[in-house]
């Protein structure tokens, strides 16, 4: 049994971390987490757009949880709300007059939504709508994209070729050890925004795909538009081969738009997942399509189910975020202006610093990517990635955090801003970086 010897009520971040990682693996509960961690960070509290940690210490935040604070963190009209909601009770397992009114919101908003079911991450939420994709098909096969990540589910966490330098981005390749070894017998993958290979699977192997998942903008690999009409590609090869279109809404929804990704490309899949931005904070997630495709699981012929998922406290934030959302759509005009005043000062100081980079933005999610060398292409996305310095990042990632300044060592984790960040805010981040640049 591990005693803690230190007194840990006046610890640094270091003695803290440290005596973390005795009692939890890694030192927190996820391994995208835990790679991101350069200098010690232990937290006191946030709120709006700021962190303190344990020492006191003061940083603007433009990782932001990863993505779902919207209106910055501690938002009393949602968090105050879901407080009020656990002072109500909040896990009953019994249906609740919140329930109707989240549901309600959701298929209010969500293009391609009529009825729902709740879950408690985008993983479980996923896993339950490709299951669901597997039983209206009757089909194994489903395809992913290269770069595009769907939680860590067995049938679909994959390598990526990005990070795992060489990998074949058409191959998917177990994504963790102790996979089972025929996880990912049914899981195509394809190069993202690759017409020609999509089009060849589809002629190959189309009456075997139950469904194609995928970030409809992509997120994961820094932000990754769709080209032209690919995404509409992907809607037409689905239809026409009796697949399903599933959109992993996961980062883009209620982000880039109160429709999603759905509403800015203006393409309607079949199924939906929404989680981060969904729950205002709170951990929330749902998945969704026509109420004929959900006919299955509301005759409880298809299967999903948890304890926690649809809980009277994740519904208070539900109601909450989304009326607040619905009430203001500006909010995203507005988000829109000051990330576009972020991108290009940013793009500015880079470019002052003599320093290559790749910065790309939906909306309020930006990508900032060190590169070793100017990218020629600036719309091909294969060709950055080779060019991505992982190293060098990670260097300005330290210099940044110890100016004040916090976000995700790995290039590939979007900025996620929010009304918090107001322009002297971004001003303030951005001669962080100018000031880390000169000393990179
Ligand atoms: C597009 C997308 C996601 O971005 C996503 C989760 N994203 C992240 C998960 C992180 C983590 O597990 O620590 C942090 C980030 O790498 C990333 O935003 C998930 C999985 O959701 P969950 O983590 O709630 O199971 C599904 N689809
Ligand atoms: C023994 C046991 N294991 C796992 C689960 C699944 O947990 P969750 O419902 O949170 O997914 C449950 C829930 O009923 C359970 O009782």
């Amino acid at each position: 049994m591990t005693q803690t010897s230190v007194n840990l009520t006046h610890a640094t971040s270091e003695q803290l971390l440290e005596a973390t990682r005795a009692v939890i693996a890694g030192g927190g509960s996820s391994n995208m987490r835990n790679m991101g961690v350069t200098d010690p960070l232990v937290l006191d509290r946030s709120a709006g757009c700021r962190l303190w940690d344990v020492e006191g210490n003061e940083l603007i935040d433009v990782n932001m949880g990863y993505g779902p604070h919207l209106f910055g963190y501690a938002d009393p009209d949602v968090l105050g709300v879901v407080a009020q909601q656990l002072r109500l009770g909040a896990i009953t397992g019994i249906t609740h007059r919140l329930d109707h009114q989240a549901a309600e919101l959701i298929a209010a908003t969500v293009p391609s939504i009529e009825q729902v079911r709740f879950a408690n991450s985008g993983t479980e939420a996923i896993t339950s709508a490709l299951r669901l994709a597997r039983f209206l098909t009757g089909r194994a096969h489903v395809v992913t994209f290269e770069g595009h990540y769907h939680g860590w589910s067995e049938t679909v966490l994959r390598k990526s070729a990005i990070t795992d330098n060489g990998s074949d981005p058409t191959g998917a390749v177990p994504g963790a050890p102790g996979m089972i070894p025929g996880a990912l017998d049914f899981t195509y993958q394809l190069p993202w925004n690759d017409a020609a290979a999509l089009d060849a699977l589809f002629a190959a192997h189309g009456t075997e795909i139950a469904a194609v998942i995928l970030e409809p903008i992509c997120g994961n690999a820094g932000m990754v538009h769709p080209l032209p009409g690919f995404v509409e590609k992907i809607a037409d090869l689905t239809a026409r081969h009796g697949a399903l279109l599933v959109f992993d809404e996961v980062i883009t929804g209620f982000r880039v738009g109160l429709n999603g990704a759905q509403g800015v490309l203006g393409v309607q899949p079949d199924l939906t997942i929404v989680s981060k931005v969904l729950g205002g904070g709170f951990p929330v997630a749902a998945f969704g399509g026509s109420r004929e495709l959900m006919a299955p699981l509301a005759r409880n012929e298809a299967f999903h189910a948890g304890v926690f998922s649809g809980n009277h406290a994740a519904m208070s934030a539900v109601v909450a975020m989304l009326t607040k959302l619905t009430g203001d759509p500006s909010v995203y005009g507005t988000l829109d202006v000051l990330s576009s005043y972020a991108e290009q000062r940013l793009a500015d100081v880079f470019a002052e610093a003599g320093r290559p980079v790749r910065i790309t933005r939906a909306g309020s999610v930006l990508s900032v990517a060190l590169l070793t060398r100017p990218q020629e292409t600036e719309s091909d996305y294969d060709a950055a990635v080779p060019l991505i310095d992982f190293a060098a990042h990670r260097r300005l990632q330290i210099l940044c955090q110890r100016a004040g300044l916090y976000f995700h060592p790995n290039p590939l984790e979007p900025w996620f801003l929010s009304t918090a960040h107001t322009p002297d805010v971004l001003d303030s981040v951005v001669a962080t970086v100018k000031d880390s640049l000169a000393r990179l």
